[in-house]
């Protein structure tokens, strides 16, 4: 896929030799589009000036040095805007009253906060109200599945973090805390969440490879009182739900009807041929690289050895090459390039494809659409972006509200109804299956949405005031 970036070229260019339009013309010429211009110094001789331009990755040095090689012009600094917004980071932790005087420091600090300390001694629930637990989510990734770029390590894996922190706090106001582990071993990974636990409200694991994550998310679940949920399982397959049964009205088929074929059968792979079951799709082949996931085979993974159980009804064997013929449905959660316009051409009528890996689809959507019905990625810069951050802000806003102590079926299934009823049969396009992360709604909807189902189901410690 032709991947762009964002860059800021500062220029010093010598006003007798060459003229800020002769500048424009060439960047343009170049492939570059100007974005914005800077005035940062001006004198009758010279100009700085700082020209922000959106250029082709692959045509980004040719410009960068063609603008060099232009009498009267001087290429003083070229930064990409992505790593400008990293610098120094992108979370802070600010406090939440200000301390002015003495008097004040006694009551938020020592002494008066010992007698703040017995009373969550005495009662450690009062922590939920007493301590940023009540708001607090740890975001916790080892660096083994970071996007689909595989095991980048915990240094490498803190931008997505941190990111995940952001959203968390603007969408949804809750405190995400990026936390990445310098250990892969499952034990150890356990260990440390259960031991850094007493300070947050919910766990959200995030990029940890499989199949190490279903243990590692099913042994906190047990041994923790409150939500852990891996977003990249339940997170993905929530928002993928939720734009799979807008898709299917668009086309016209049943759920119990389609053949849907998932490639990737990893974390978000496995969760979302479970929850397709669970929501009543018959016909899901799972195709991971070995080919397809059948009965009568013998698994390591516990997962595949279920799914070998549940899923592919007709026991079709091979790959994706054999899968895709006739299929309503392809969804990826693998990697760039497994697609082709060939199998695309081998699907039945109306087809629809999420291709969701990150940051490089399955497909580039581009080559598909002319072969497509409904084309959704992962990615901010297409239509239908079916991205697990439409899901991870409002469910833990919902089960941080109502204290819940997990994060169970009914309550995503709830999620995935609220975030497809955010798009009303009117807007219902073939662009617009999904509603975007920026519309307000969403978190609203889907908290309200999974409040009710935590009451509903028990798990709900807590009953928010607009539910009494
Ligand atoms: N759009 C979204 O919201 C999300 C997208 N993703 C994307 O999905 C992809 C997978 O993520 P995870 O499940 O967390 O990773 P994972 O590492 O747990 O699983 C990936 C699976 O894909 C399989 N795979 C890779 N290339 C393949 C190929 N050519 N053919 C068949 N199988 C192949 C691997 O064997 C593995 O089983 C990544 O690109 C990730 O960015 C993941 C979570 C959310
Ligand atoms: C979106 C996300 O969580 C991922 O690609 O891993
Ligand atoms: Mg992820």
């Amino acid at each position: 896929m032709a991947s762009s970036s964002t860059i800021i070229i500062r220029l010093e260019i010598r006003k007798s030799a060459i003229s800020f339009g002769e500048v424009a013309v060439t960047i343009g010429a170049c492939g570059g589009d100007i974005v914005a211009t800077d005035v940062i110094r001006s004198s009758p001789e010279t100009a700085i000036r700082d020209i922000t331009v959106h250029v082709p990755d692959e045509r980004r040095e040719a410009l960068v040095s063609h603008l060099s090689s232009l009498q009267g012009l001087k290429v003083v600094n070229v930064s990409d805007r992505t790593f400008l917004v990293h610098l120094g980071g992108k979370i802070e932790v600010t406090p939440r009253i200000a301390v002015k005087n003495r008097e004040e420091l006694s009551h938020v600090y020592t002494p008066g906060v010992a007698k703040v300390c017995r009373a969550i001694h005495e009662d450690e629930s009062k922590a939920f109200s007493l301590t940023i637990k009540r708001n607090t989510v740890a975001i916790v990734s080892d660096g083994t599945a970071v996007l689909g770029l595989g095991d980048i390590g915990p240094y490498g894996a803190m931008p997505v973090m941190e990111g995940k922190a952001m959203l968390f706090k603007q969408f949804a106001g809750v405190d995400g805390f990026p936390i990445c582990l310098d250990t892969t071993d499952t034990e150890d990974i356990i260990r440390t969440i259960k031991n850094i636990a007493p300070g947050f409200g919910g766990i959200n694991l995030e990029d940890i490879s499989s199949p190490r994550c279903f243990e590692i998310e099913e042994r906190l679940k047990e041994e923790l009182d409150i939500p852990v949920f891996h977003d990249d399982q339940h997170g993905t397959a929530v928002v993928m739900l939720a734009g799979m049964l807008n898709a299917l009205k668009i086309v016209g088929k049943r759920r119990e009807d389609v053949k849907l074929v998932i490639v990737g059968i990893g974390a978000a792979g496995v969760a979302c041929a479970k929850m397709l079951l669970a929501a009543g799709f018959r016909n899901v082949v799972c195709v991971d690289r070995h080919g397809a996931i059948r009965a009568g085979e013998a698994y390591d993974n516990p997962m595949w050895s279920w799914l070998a159980e549940h899923s592919n009804p007709h026991g079709e064997s091979g790959g994706l090459d054999e899968a895709i013929a006739g299929a309503d449905i392809f969804l990826g959660v693998s990697g760039p390039g497994v697609l082709k316009v060939e199998h695309l051409q081998r699907m039945a009528r109306d087809p629809i494809v999420f291709a969701m890996a990150n940051p490089e689809p399955e497909i580039e959507p581009e080559l598909a659409e002319p072969y497509v019905r409904v084309m959704a990625t992962g990615r901010s810069d297409y239509p239908n972006q079916i991205n697990n951050v439409l899901c991870f802000p409002g469910i833990f806003r919902g089960a941080l509200e109502c204290r819940a102590r997990s994060i169970n079926e009914p309550m995503k299934l709830a999620a995935a109804e609220a975030i497809a009823s955010s798009v009303s049969e009117e807007e219902l396009s073939e662009s617009y299956i999904i509603p975007s992360v920026f519309n307000e709604e969403v978190v609203q909807r889907v908290r309200t949405a999974v409040i009710q189902a935590a009451i509903d189901t028990g798990v709900a410690r807590r009953i928010p005031r607009d539910f009494r």
